[in-house]
């Protein structure tokens, strides 16, 4: 318990210094993988790189279909004049035709033939400028990293991925390729889960079988695959069965440095496919009390717990109001240029400043002064995008302590559904709840007595499907001095 505090402190502690969390150093480009938004802007790309492909082709067809119409008119000539060799050549033009068509138009069809065309490379030198769009190998490891969580967190296997089965929610025309499950199982080296490794190139072989290859390509991506588990094999100096599948003899193999890359991500204790709400005996209401506000339009409250006090407030928020939030150009720009890589939370984060409308609706919600409180913080998880376990409170000690003090309440909005995975998990209170939109869940890292409640350790599931917007805003301690008791030693919510 005390490492994952003190873990879950250094990631909040980074988040307040503006640091990326976790133990990484910061990465400037933001990683394409984690953020939908980002996504939607590779579909561009692949749009452009489709087009672009197209007109080569149409180049090269125009070609073909010169190459092919000459072909005709020589080769009818040519039987012309093998049906009777000697008639056709008895006359002088023909003979001529047949030295000059062998001299010159032979070598200019050739020349023509092996010249690159200039218009078709027009669109081929499109290319390397493409490349500065294109995923970076970064990308492709984050990627592979959350298929990675989603399949740990959701205990998933291979094949089951690979039939574009997620944890029941079945995509069969989702199917992974033999060539994705080759990277996933190169990844799976590099994060030492070498059983999963071999998973991934059994599973990339049987694929290959099914693909319907040409002979070539499919023993060109059989051999590579074998290549890679050969690798892993002699690793671990498992020469002869490493020789099976590199086709050497095994004195032949000298055991060579595979560069190992361990990131110690820390995954979340409890298995997000659990389920943890318990039944409750707490109850539903309308609150029209907190602010004189409510009184006009009272507020849809269910209760979750009362240690900590954690309420979920339904259709709080507007639909029209999180369309204009999430289409805002200043949270897309937001979300492009606050770059931060996080080994502790897979998305994106951005802070919105000025939206004093719901930040009057955090006040009703919670009787709480918004005085000192955070900007706002927009969160973006794309695939597989999670947060691991963590504290919200910073926890600090007395002479640290900031003059707003610590996160005393903690309000997450969810600014949509999420087709699958991606619930907010409070594994020690066994509280589950499940992204809805325009639903915002509310609880209080800190007892009365002002010391953190150990038992709001919480976590972000994966998304498996989908993405996911939740907007937080944390609520500090010292401008709530008038209004909240102090009470040493004591929760006002207990039971
Ligand atoms: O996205 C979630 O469900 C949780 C987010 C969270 O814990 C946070 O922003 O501190
Ligand atoms: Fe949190």
């Amino acid at each position: 318990m005390f490492s994952l505090k003190y873990l879950s402190f250094i990631g909040c502690l980074c988040a307040y210094i503006n640091l990326p969390q976790g133990f990484s150093e910061p990465v400037l480009k933001k990683s394409i993988a984690v953020s939908t938004v980002e996504l939607i802007k590779l579909l561009d790309v692949e749009d452009d790189l489709v087009e672009n492909l197209k007109a080569y082709v149409e180049i090269l067809k125009k070609k073909l279909h010169l190459i092919e119409k000459s072909l005709i008119t020589m080769s009818t000539e040519h039987k012309e004049m093998k049906s009777d060799y000697e008639a056709y050549l008895g006359n002088p033009l023909n003979s001529f035709r047949l030295i000059h068509r062998l001299h010159t138009s032979w070598r200019k069809w050739h020349d023509y033939a092996l010249k690159t065309n200039g218009d078709a490379l027009v669109h081929m030198k499109k290319a390397p400028d493409m490349r500065k769009r294109l995923p970076t190998s970064l990308d492709l490891e984050i990627a592979c990293r959350g298929i990675n969580d989603l399949m740990s967190f959701y205990n998933l296997k291979p094949d089951e991925l690979v039939a574009g089965n997620l944890a029941g929610y079945s995509k069969p025309q989702t199917a992974l390729s033999a060539q994705d499950c080759l990277a996933l199982g190169e990844f799976s080296i590099q994060i030492r889960n070498e059983d999963l490794a071999e998973a991934w190139f059994n599973t990339s072989l049987a694929r290959l079988t099914e693909d319907k290859l040409s002979y070539k390509a499919f023993k060109f991506s059989r051999q590579r695959v074998h290549t890679s588990w050969g690798l892993l094999l002699m690793k671990n100096n498992q020469l002869t069965d490493a020789s099976n599948h590199i086709d050497k003899d095994p004195k032949e193999l000298s055991p060579r440095t595979v560069s190992l890359h361990f990131q110690n991500e820390l995954a979340t204790e409890r298995n997000c496919s659990a389920v943890y709400r318990k039944p409750s005996r707490l109850h539903c209401r309308y609150n029209s009390s907190t602010t004189p506000f409510t009184r006009i339009a009272p507020l849809k409250m269910e209760e979750l717990s009362t240690d900590p006090y954690m309420v979920i407030f339904h259709d709080v928020i507007y639909d029209s109001e999180v369309d204009s939030m999430l289409n805002s150009s200043q949270f897309l720009l937001s979300l492009v240029d606050a770059g931060q890589k996080s080994d502790v939370r897979t998305s994106k984060d951005s802070n919105i400043e000025d939206i004093d409308k719901l930040e009057n609706r955090v006040a009703d919600m919670t009787g709480l002064n918004m005085d000192m409180s955070e900007a706002f913080s927009l969160i973006n998880y794309g695939l597989g995008g999670h947060y691991i376990l963590h504290y919200d409170f910073f926890n600090f000690t007395n002479q640290m302590r900031k003059r707003q003090g610590d996160r005393l309440a903690t309000v997450l909005f969810y600014l949509g559904d999420v087709d699958s995975g991606g619930s907010t998990i409070f594994p020690i209170i066994n509280v589950t709840v499940t992204p809805k939109k325009g639903s915002a869940l509310l609880w209080y890292n800190l007892h009365n007595s002002g010391d953190v409640n150990l038992k709001t350790l919480h976590s972000a599931c994966p998304v498996i499907s989908g993405s996911k917007y939740v907007l937080t805003k944390w609520i500090n301690e010292l401008p709530q001095m008038f209004s909240t008791p102090c009470m040493k030693n004591a929760n006002l919510h207990s039971d």
